[in-house]
């Protein structure tokens, strides 16, 4: 990728994490609706993703889009996912495609997906020994309305494709933590993301060639619920990180 990118929510903990690694990778053009907290080399718009006229021009002359922007609470109401992640993230897909941008990275999650942990299903289902396996091809069962916003993101992004051939990758990201995975959290260590892998995995996002795609974004973690073959056949990655090998720090 020779063009600038845009990341949108460049600075929160995901937009941190990618940048962390890739700062120098990519000619960058950071969007928030927060002015910078830290001095950073790079174009820094500000702007709300809710103003379509302002994601145009923030779009304008970018090749690719990582697309982070939006409310990342479970527990968010409606009215916020509704704008923040919902119509936020169509203005993202709207502009890109009339500013021919040719590939957007989509921040899903989880929670698109949480309801496939029934009771029926759990603890097992976070421990080492299961073979459950959600591989992207299932569909969406939302474990709340921020799910539900995560999950039209995903669908928004399957219209944009074939509607309009724009590549959209979307990335259901587990749990990303710093330095180590979630602490006596059995589900938080099975989707644990760790900031390397966060910033290859994104980089391999930018880098790949794909039409439209559903991948999981989590680390090799022993226990795991989400298969990482597709972003390691389609994407190319090949995380470094394990969540089992925090177990003797009491993770
Ligand atoms: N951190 C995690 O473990 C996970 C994150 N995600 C998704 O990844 C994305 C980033 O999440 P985090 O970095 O953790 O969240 P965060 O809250 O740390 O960062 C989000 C950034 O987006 C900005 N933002 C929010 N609404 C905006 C708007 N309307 N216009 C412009 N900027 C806006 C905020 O100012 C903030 O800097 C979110 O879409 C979230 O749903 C998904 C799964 C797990
Ligand atoms: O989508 C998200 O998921 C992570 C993990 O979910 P949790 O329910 O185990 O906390 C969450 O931490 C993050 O804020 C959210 O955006």
């Amino acid at each position: 990728m020779d063009d600038p990118v845009l990341l949108t929510g460049a600075e929160g903990r995901v937009g941190q994490a990618i940048l962390s690694d890739l700062s120098a990778e990519y000619e960058w053009r950071l969007l928030d609706r927060d002015p910078p907290t830290r001095d950073t080399d790079h174009e820094f718009v500000v702007a709300d993703i809710t103003d379509e006229e302002a994601v145009r021009e923030a779009v304008e002359g970018v090749g690719a889009i990582v697309h982070l922007a939006g409310d990342p609470r479970p527990e968010a109401p409606w009215n916020s996912v509704l704008s923040n992640n919902i119509d936020g993230t169509r203005n993202v897909l709207e502009a890109a495609v009339t500013e021919g941008v040719e590939k957007v990275v989509f921040a899903s999650s989880n929670h698109a997906v949480g309801a496939y942990e029934t009771d029926e299903r759990t603890p097992d289902m976070y421990r080492p020994s299961d073979d459950y396996r959600l591989d992207g091809t299932e569909l969406p069962r939302p474990s709340n309305l921020y799910g539900v916003s995560k999950a039209t993101g995903e669908v928004l992004g399957r219209y944009y494709h074939d509607e309009h051939g724009l590549s959209v990758v979307c990335v259901r990201i587990g749990n990303l933590t710093k330095n180590h995975p979630p602490k006596d959290y059995e589900r938080g260590q099975a989707m644990w993301l760790s900031h390397r892998d966060c910033a290859h995995l994104f980089d391999r996002c930018l880098q790949a060639d794909y039409d439209y795609e559903i991948v999981y974004g989590i680390s090799d973690n022993d226990r795991k619920y989400y298969s990482i073959e597709n972003a390691r056949e389609v994407l190319g990655y090949d995380p470094q990180d394990n969540s089992a090998e925090f177990a003797n720090a009491e993770c």
